[in-house]
């Protein structure tokens, strides 16, 4: 048996604005029934990576094929409309003199019976029925949201672009529509691509992550691999705050006031970041002066006193100050857990939750 096409297969794509590579080599691959979300910074090439596979530009370089036929490339320039594509924008309005259903049965064909059921179906599935004739001025933010949904996906697209498409909604809103869509989404089996520079979104939505900076895909994965092994300290950082312990190298082992660190591959004498999730540091009671006894595997445990707690609802934010140096750590705890100002605390960071990494400057994806 052979593997059917990936619905969406882009390789190298590169396009260019004013001389700068916006988008640089790009590559993905995305399969029937499968979320991939694009995720980066503003500004990174999330977007013209989205609009070079919708056909709404072209590439300088590169192929795209959808389920295994070449819609674009050298020689090969397929428009929009004649690549089966569902497009879904933040601010893609529906058409304001039509009906919810004229919107949604917009882009079918077939018997007027037939139309129906499907316009019928899919409203059910996104809790609009009783609005199936109401105008579009006359729903909410959300129910429009949910329409527009609706429309795109009413042709049975067989790959869905998304481009931020739930921002605009707040927040009590956004995460009901959010698992409406997923749901739709999977059950069609359509391929999708959905742009956003928000981590959580895409961990929520996404099979699979590609973080994207500055017009390259640095690293691709499930949300798990992306969150737990960050290829760099800028890809840790990206998904949420890190604490970051400085070291120098001798021997393959840089030595902090939490232990000793392996630090493969990084020559004698270079500096390394050692990094932690405020969520993954260990804390523990002082006994005395004394903290719990050093593990293999939590490794030495370092004082801190609590320079401030705060209460964020699920957890709280505690921020110390380090007896070792005076820097400051931050650690994410359940928060039955509020301890005042000037407590002594013992921290301990789990080896397998540390990355180290080679110092360099600071970026932001
Ligand atoms: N038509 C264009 N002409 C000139 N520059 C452009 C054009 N389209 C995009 N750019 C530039 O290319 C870069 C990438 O833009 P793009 O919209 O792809 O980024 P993005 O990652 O989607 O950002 P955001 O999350 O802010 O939408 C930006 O610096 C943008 O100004």
């Amino acid at each position: 048996m052979t593997t059917p096409a990936p619905r969406i297969e882009a390789t190298d794509l590169k396009r260019s604005f004013g001389g700068r590579a916006v988008v640089d080599d790009v590559s993905i691959s995305i399969g029937a029934g499968e979320i991939l979300c694009l995720l980066g910074p503003s500004g990174c090439g999330k977007s013209t990576t989205l609009r070079l596979i919708a056909g709404v530009e072209r590439p300088e370089a590169g192929r795209i094929a959808l389920d295994g036929v070449t819609v674009c490339d050298k020689s090969t320039f397929l428009p929009p409309e004649q690549r089966s594509i569902g497009l879904m924008f933040q601010d893609f309005a529906l058409f304001p003199h039509l009906s919810v259903c004229e919107n949604v049965a917009f882009g079918l064909t077939g018997k007027r019976a037939e139309k129906l059921n499907r316009v019928k179906e899919l409203l059910a599935r996104v809790d609009l029925e009783r609005h199936i004739n109401s105008y579009p001025h006359e729903l909410s933010g959300g129910e429009q949201q949910r329409a527009a949904l609706a429309r795109a996906l009413a042709p049975r697209p067989r790959v869905m672009l998304m481009d931020e498409p739930f921002s605009g909604l707040d927040n009590r809103l956004r995460d009901g529509i959010r698992d409406e869509t997923l749901g739709l989404l999977k059950d069609e089996g359509t391929a999708v691509m959905m742009v956003t520079h928000e981590p959580e979104e895409a961990m929520r939505m996404a099979d699979r992550i590609a973080l994207m900076r500055d017009g390259r895909i640095v690293q691709q994965g499930a949300p798990y691999n992306l969150y737990n092994s960050p290829i760099d300290k800028a890809a840790a950082a990206f998904f949420s705050d890190i604490n970051v312990i400085r070291g120098t190298v001798q021997g393959g082992l840089t030595r902090t006031a939490f232990g000793e660190f392996l630090a493969p591959g990084h020559a004698d004498g270079s500096h390394v970041d050692i990094v932690i999730r405020p969520q993954h540091l260990k804390l523990d009671f002082d006994r005395q002066g004394s903290g719990p006894l050093p593990t293999p595997r939590e490794g030495v445990p370092a004082m801190g006193r609590v320079r401030r707690s705060r209460y964020l609802g699920r957890e709280s934010l505690v921020e110390f100050e380090m007896a070792f140096d005076g820097s400051t750590l931050q650690a994410v705890v359940p928060s039955v857990f509020l301890p005042k100002p000037g407590t002594p605390l013992w921290l301990m960071m789990r080896r397998d939750r540390c990355h180290v990494f080679p110092s360099g400057p600071e970026s932001s994806a």
